[in-house]
């Protein structure tokens, strides 16, 4: 009883204090793939800003280098190195240089995919299917098995998938990017119990039309995106802002007691499997 009575007045005594809660991740190490643009960035700088040692990564160094120096000046610490998340190597060279550079690891962002192909699913050709499951599905289970044995010596982490509102309602034109955004919520869901003994929590986001390049042919079509408009209950496209605080939020000891979910950030899109 007087327990309950102390966590209630700290939680009250806490309300309304940000930077409270910013601080929540001091002393993680957070690595978030394709994290230079876009969704990635936006989650790599709100862990950072929550106190993280970010680790971002994408396939060109220039772009790492600009996001590197982007996030220092907002005071984050951050590390960057080149990776393609298809290529094996590289995959195990940013988990190995981040355990020597940050001392381990209990954040993953698995955020990089590609969609190759516009068009009638029946045209999609196996070269389009093995690029677009290597990257936005295997990748991201691939590298789950490389953290976990970090995260284990660190007694546990959070691992956060980015599928898509496409993962729930596949979009006409965009039927193998869709199928491997529904690849994602299962992923999720087979991993959590299996990591949960572990003190890993594993969860998903599922962004609606987010404001970034990869989603530009949407957003810039004033057709497509009444159309779109007519299915959010907030009318408007979705800022990289808006799904990186989610992310955090389901990294943090806030989001302790969830695991295997994934939330949509979609401004109200019915989404229903
Ligand atoms: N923007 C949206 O409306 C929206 C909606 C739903 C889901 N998403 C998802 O959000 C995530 C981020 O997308 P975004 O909108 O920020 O666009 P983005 O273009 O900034 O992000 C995708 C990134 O993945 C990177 N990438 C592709 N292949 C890679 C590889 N082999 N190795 C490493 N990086 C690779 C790209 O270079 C790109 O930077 C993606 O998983 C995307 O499917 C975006």
């Amino acid at each position: 009883m007087l327990k309950c009575v102390g966590r209630s007045l700290i939680l009250s005594q806490n309300a309304g204090k940000r930077m409270l809660s910013q601080s929540s991740l001091a002393g993680k190490v957070a690595i978030v793939t394709a994290s230079t643009d876009g969704i990635g960035l936006a989650a790599a700088r709100a862990l950072g800003l929550r106190g993280a040692h970010v680790v971002v990564s994408s396939r060109r160094k220039d772009n790492v280098e600009k996001a590197v120096s982007l996030l220092q000046g907002d005071s984050i610490q951050v590390t960057g190195t080149t990776c393609n998340v298809g290529r094996s190597e590289d995959r195990e060279r940013l988990v190995d240089m981040t355990v020597k550079q940050c001392g381990g690891v209990d954040i993953l962002v698995s955020n990089a995919a590609v969609n190759p192909f516009f068009g009638n699913i029946m045209d999609s050709t196996e070269e389009v299917w093995d690029k677009i499951l290597d990257v936005n599905v295997k990748s991201a289970f691939l590298l789950t098995k490389l953290v976990v044995p970090q995260m284990e010596k660190r007694g546990g982490g959070s691992i956060v998938f980015v599928s898509s509102v496409a993962g729930y309602q596949p979009i006409q034109a965009l039927g193998p990017y869709s199928v491997s955004k529904t690849a994602l919520l299962g992923l999720t869901r087979a991993l959590a119990p299996e990591l949960a003994p572990s003190n890993i929590r594993v969860n998903c986001v599922a962004p609606g039309v987010i404001r970034t390049r990869f989603s530009a042919a949407l957003w810039q079509n004033e057709g497509i995106m009444d159309e779109f408009k007519k299915q959010l209950s907030i009318k408007r496209l979705g800022e990289t802002e808006e799904v990186g605080a989610v992310i955090a939020f389901l990294c943090s000891e806030d989001a302790s007691y969830v695991t295997g979910e994934t939330i949509t950030v979609t401004g109200g899109m019915s989404c229903r499997l």
